[in-house]
């Protein structure tokens, strides 16, 4: 079925600039949500507990911060910003009770909807504006004058105009300069997480580390094995993003292309596809979805010792250096792009 697609001109920026706008949650997404709904010309204010570190940083660039509670209560639009395992909490004891007729709930991500952990009122626009990237950079192509694609859906409308509501907050971040897909909750969540596991983070971060091991085990330099697994990657990866696999292919020299095409196969083989598949089956039944619920119930200890071990990699250390040589590479993340 052909995708509907909406850019600019398309969506009516006023919709949601007579909006008042809480934006839950100040971390990747929120800030980069608030300030250019602020910059768009929005009436924006940002829910965060007492004891948030993200209360200074959102004070500094002169938002207004309220309580969650008290933003949803003065808002009429409530985007939920805060971590998908935090939400159902905030949504309970901060949002329900401040929900009033005509009000919208929003998400930038399906999780909570699809997998039925929040369930809202049925007098409230439930719909979500989703960008395809990560927060920063949502930010850095808003100030570029760019965008980054995002997805919208409506799961329930009440005000019968939650979808041009939707689109319009989503070209008030920027996502209408690159394309707004219309889609569903499940599909946005399920896409979304097959994506970040399979082949955005995870697939390439263990692709990454695991080309990395196997040339410094059999005696590479660590330095070279960073910039040939690592570094080039991005430049690589430019070429599709600019062009595609072809474009990419056109730039590489006969003899990359050639073992790009006999040996990628091998490498990403069945095997690797049929565990592909594996995982969007436990996305599709709610396996991942309570394992990850579960685990941040339990306190996130398994977490917690996976992401140490992935900050022990020796390719973290090597790039470290490495990087710290190339003034234009090391850019730090800021939260106003
Ligand atoms: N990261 C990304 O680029 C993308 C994220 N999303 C979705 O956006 C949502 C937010 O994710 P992300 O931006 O990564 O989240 P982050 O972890 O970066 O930020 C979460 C924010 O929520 C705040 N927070 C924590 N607890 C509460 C609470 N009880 N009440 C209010 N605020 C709270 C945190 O405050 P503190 O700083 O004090 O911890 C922080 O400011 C998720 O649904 C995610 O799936 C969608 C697309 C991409
Ligand atoms: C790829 C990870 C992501 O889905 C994103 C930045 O789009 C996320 O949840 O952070
Ligand atoms: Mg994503
Ligand atoms: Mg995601």
């Amino acid at each position: 079925m052909a995708v509907e697609i909406f850019y600019d001109d398309d969506a009516d920026l006023s919709i949601i600039q007579g909006r008042k706008v809480a934006v839950i949650g100040y971390g990747s997404q929120g800030h980069a949500h608030a300030l250019s709904l602020r910059d768009s010309g929005v009436d924006v204010r940002i829910g965060l507990p007492e004891g948030s570190k993200s209360r200074a940083k959102a004070e500094e660039q002169g938002l207004k911060v309220l309580t969650p509670a008290e933003a949803a209560r003065e808002a009429d639009l409530i985007m939920i910003l805060a971590p998908d395992t935090k939400q159902r909490a905030i949504y309970t004891e901060d949002i329900e009770p401040n929900l009033s007729d005509g009000d919208a709930l929003f998400f930038g991500h399906g999780f909570n909807i699809r997998y039925e952990l929040i369930k809202p009122p049925s007098n409230v626009d439930v719909a979500m504006v989703a960008p395809k990237g990560p927060g920063h950079l949502v930010r850095r192509q808003f100030v570029d004058g760019k965008g980054v694609p995002a997805l919208i859906a409506v799961e329930q409308d009440a005000s019968g105009n939650a979808q041009a509501l939707a689109l319009s907050y989503a070209a008030a971040i920027g996502g209408a300069r690159a394309g707004v897909i219309k889609t569903t909750f499940t599909e946005e969540t399920e896409t979304d997480l097959f994506g970040e596991q399979a082949v955005l983070c995870g697939g390439a971060s263990a692709l990454v580390q695991t080309g990395f091991e196997v040339l410094t085990e059999a005696g590479y330099a660590p330095e070279i094995a960073y910039f040939e697994v690592l570094h080039e990657l991005k430049l690589i990866v430019d070429l599709m993003y600019e062009g595609g696999i072809a474009r990419m292919r056109y730039s590489v020299s006969d003899t990359a292309e050639y073992g790009d095409l006999t040996r990628g196969p091998r490498v990403i083989g069945p095997a690797v596809k049929e565990e592909m598949r594996k995982i969007l089956g436990e996305i599709q039944d709610g396996t991942f979805a309570r394992e990850w619920v579960g685990e941040d119930e339990a306190g996130r200890a398994n977490f917690q010792k996976l992401e140490a071990d992935g900050e022990a990699h020796p390719i973290e250390e090597t790039g470290k250096k490495l990087r710290g040589l190339m003034s234009w590479v090391d850019r730090p993340i800021t939260e106003t792009a």
